[in-house]
């Protein structure tokens, strides 16, 4: 077999939102991929489902016709197996799961939070110069959980949802006036919840800002299907979406290990540095910033208008809620 002399990428949590991840990087033929995740009980019998992943995945990539290295590792709920997570250049934890009908992704928290312990105390062992995308949930508080957990510089450690959010947010104006999505330019920002800020002082189509396309009970409603736009796939689907949130994980992966410096919404940390625009200390929370080789490299400073103050605010009020139950709770 060949030894491709790619990047490699780890992911750990090899279910529907790791294997598309991995799946998008072969096709892109973007990185080497090393996936991670536990064997699987079924009917008595247990499975390497992780290995017959990327076995599979291999064989798409010859189908295609591109060449790309993708491994899959067994690995225990207590950290073993995780020494070929060894110089990868970036590690995507999707490990953990997902919510249900009827859940938050709140309620997700206690249960994820274990799980990253675990993982972020190998990453950090194993990979020390990798910059970690973490994509459970609760994102925003587990991204702090990893931060703190690997003691990585804050640059290093990013968590994805505004990409996500901010697809949404185009696809319903993009549906609502069948225009291009390459034509809007809009951002989604502070927590992935339902307390997220769709930013309208930058929105635009084509450069006429979205406050003069639409009503304002029509902008309403595409903020709303907007905010609870992964709750309407849970409930379509009883389990949570994976190929937009896989497809957006592949933006940032791409945009470091092109070292492109693109400009995307991510959950960074922050501490006051730029209070004047994003106030908030000592949290995770998701605004603009400059992605490149070194994880998120600068921050983009937006005059919020007073109302998405407040609503930046408020969002960061409850992140930091979640962070203060752990903290509590002595899991971090
Ligand atoms: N940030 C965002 O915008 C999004 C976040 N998510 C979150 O991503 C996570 C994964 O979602 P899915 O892939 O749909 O779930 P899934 O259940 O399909 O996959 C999760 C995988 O993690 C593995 N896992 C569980 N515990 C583990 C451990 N201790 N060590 C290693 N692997 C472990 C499971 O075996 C499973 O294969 C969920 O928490 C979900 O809420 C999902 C979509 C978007
Ligand atoms: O909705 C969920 O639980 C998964 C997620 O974060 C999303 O799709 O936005």
């Amino acid at each position: 077999m060949a030894d491709y002399k790619r990047p490699t990428v780890s992911i750990v949590g090899a279910g529907n939102v790791g294997e598309h991840v991995a799946n998008l990087i072969a096709i892109k033929e973007l990185a080497n991929v090393r996936l991670f995740d536990l064997p699987k009980k079924l009917d008595d019998k247990t499975f390497e489902v992780v290995k017959g992943k990327a076995l599979d995945i291999k064989q798409m990539a010859a189908a295609i016709g591109v060449d790309v290295d993708i491994r899959g590792y067994n690995v225990t709920a207590d950290g073993q197996g995780y020494e070929p997570l060894k110089d990868s250049d970036i590690v995507v934890i999707t490990a953990g799961f997902p919510r249900r009908p009827g859940m938050s992704r709140d309620d997700l928290l206690t249960a994820n939070v274990n799980i990253i312990r675990v993982i972020a105390e190998r990453v950090a062992l194993y990979a020390p110069n990798a910059v970690v995308i973490v994509v459970s949930n609760p994102v925003d508080v587990l991204t702090y959980a990893a931060l703190k957990i690997t003691g990585f510089q804050k640059n290093k450690v990013i968590g994805m949802a505004g990409v996500l959010d901010t697809a949404r947010f185009k696809t319903f104006i993009s549906q609502e006036l069948k225009v291009s999505i390459s034509n809007i330019n809009c951002f989604v920002i502070g927590g992935h919840g339902d307390d997220m800020v769709p930013l309208l002082s930058v929105s635009n189509v084509g450069g006429t800002p979205l406050k003069e396309l639409f009503t304002k009970e029509k902008l309403e409603e595409l903020i709303n299907r907007t905010k609870f736009g992964g709750g309407e796939i849970v409930n379509l689907m009883g389990t949570s979406a994976y190929h937009a949130p896989g497809a957006s994980v592949v933006q940032m992966v791409e945009a470091i290990l092109k070292d492109k410096k693109a400009i995307m919404p991510c959950s960074v940390y922050l501490e006051g540095e730029d209070a004047r625009f994003y106030e908030a200390y000592d949290v995770c929370v998701g605004l603009p910033v400059k992605v490149g080789a070194h994880g998120w490299e600068e921050i983009i400073k937006i005059n919020l208008s007073e109302e998405e103050k407040q609503m930046w605010q408020k969002s960061v009020k409850s992140v930091k809620e979640g962070i203060e139950r752990i903290k509590e709770l002595k899991l971090i």
